[in-house]
């Protein structure tokens, strides 16, 4: 029975070992040696740490991510032993991983088992990176590729929050393309879809890397500028109106200056997103009620 049981770990595809008290290998299968990369006839009677400082010397078997290896091997002294069953995760400078438990006796001797879960690890990596991918989706705006409704509401939903705390004034802009079904009737529905990729490239220039910038619906975009109070908003929006006006768009031999009508409305604190949006779309409702390609602020609310 006993041999049988020797016969069937020396050659199992698991690694199999066994540390005596004094941390010393006594039994390696090849599976084992092959994880260390060192030979078992090497290997059986080395210590751990004379294998640990082995596999960061020769850059082989374990990889042993350090800069500091004393300080490494301290730790891992610690944690050796110190439950009687763990557990864990280690890759090989091949490119393998691993999963290791180390189960320990009454005595302090350790039967270490190294079972490989490369492939898992890799469909595990390959779903990270698409569900990375899809969570980017669901927050992309296809088209413009800046943010769309719903994560915009998300992010600025937080972003409130912390101004609220901070007491910091944070500005809207609502802006909406004037007469913009005109130009996709007289050019084609693929200029109108430049047009957009164009003007969010125009709004981009004036804000910075921490306001949020995100394609509202159709035609409408909306910004929420961290730290501006309404004035300074409004000057934003004049901006963006000089761009535009400067910067026609071009569509085959077609030049035309793309206008926008802009709501501005300060963030009150405690003041809710939706709240600051109907606000903010109030405004723009009044900027193309005053004949568009202008900017309206929102009044700011009477308590
Ligand atoms: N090309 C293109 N057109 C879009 C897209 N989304 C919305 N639109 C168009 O935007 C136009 C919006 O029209 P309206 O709501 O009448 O607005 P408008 O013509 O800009 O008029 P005002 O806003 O009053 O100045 C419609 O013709 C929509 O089809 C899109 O993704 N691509």
């Amino acid at each position: 029975m006993h041999k049988v049981l020797v016969d069937f770990l020396y050659s199992s595809g698991d690694g199999y070992g066994i540390f005596n008290t004094d941390d010393q290998l006594v039994y390696a299968n090849p599976a084992l040696g092959d994880i260390f990369s060192i030979p078992i006839e090497q290997l059986v009677g080395m210590g751990f740490d004379a294998i640990i400082r082995y596999c960061h010397q020769q850059h082989k078997g374990l990889k042993i991510e350090t800069d500091d290896l004393e300080n490494w091997l301290l730790y891992a002294a610690q944690r050796r032993r110190s439950v009687p069953f763990r557990i864990f995760e280690a890759d090989t400078m091949d490119g393998r991983w691993f999963l290791m438990s180390e189960q320990c006796n009454a005595e302090g001797a350790i039967l270490l088992h190294a079972k490989e879960i490369t492939v898992q690890k890799q469909l595990q990596q390959a779903l990270q990176v698409a569900e990375q991918q899809l969570r980017h989706l669901a927050n992309t705006d296809e088209l413009t590729k800046i943010a769309n409704r719903r994560s915009f509401t998300e992010q600025a939903e937080r972003v409130l929050l912390h101004q609220d705390r901070t007491d910091a004034t944070c500005s809207m802009l609502m802006l909406d393309i004037d007469h913009f079904k005109q130009l996709n009737d007289e050019h084609g529905h693929l200029a109108g879809d430049l047009a957009l990729q164009f003007l969010t490239r125009q709004i981009k220039q004036h804000l910075r890397e921490y306001d949020l910038f995100a394609r509202y619906g159709g035609e409408e975009f909306v910004v929420l500028l961290t730290d501006i109070p309404a004035e300074e908003a409004l000057q934003v929006a004049e901006r963006i109106h000089r761009q535009l006006a400067e910067n026609p768009f071009q569509f085959k031999a077609h030049k035309m200056a793309i206008e926008v009508s802009i709501g501005v409305a300060e963030h009150k604190q405690s003041e809710s997103l939706a709240v600051l949006l109907q606000r903010s779309d109030q405004a723009l409702y009044q900027a193309k009620a005053q004949g568009r390609n202008c900017s309206v602020v929102a009044k700011p609310i009477v308590v």
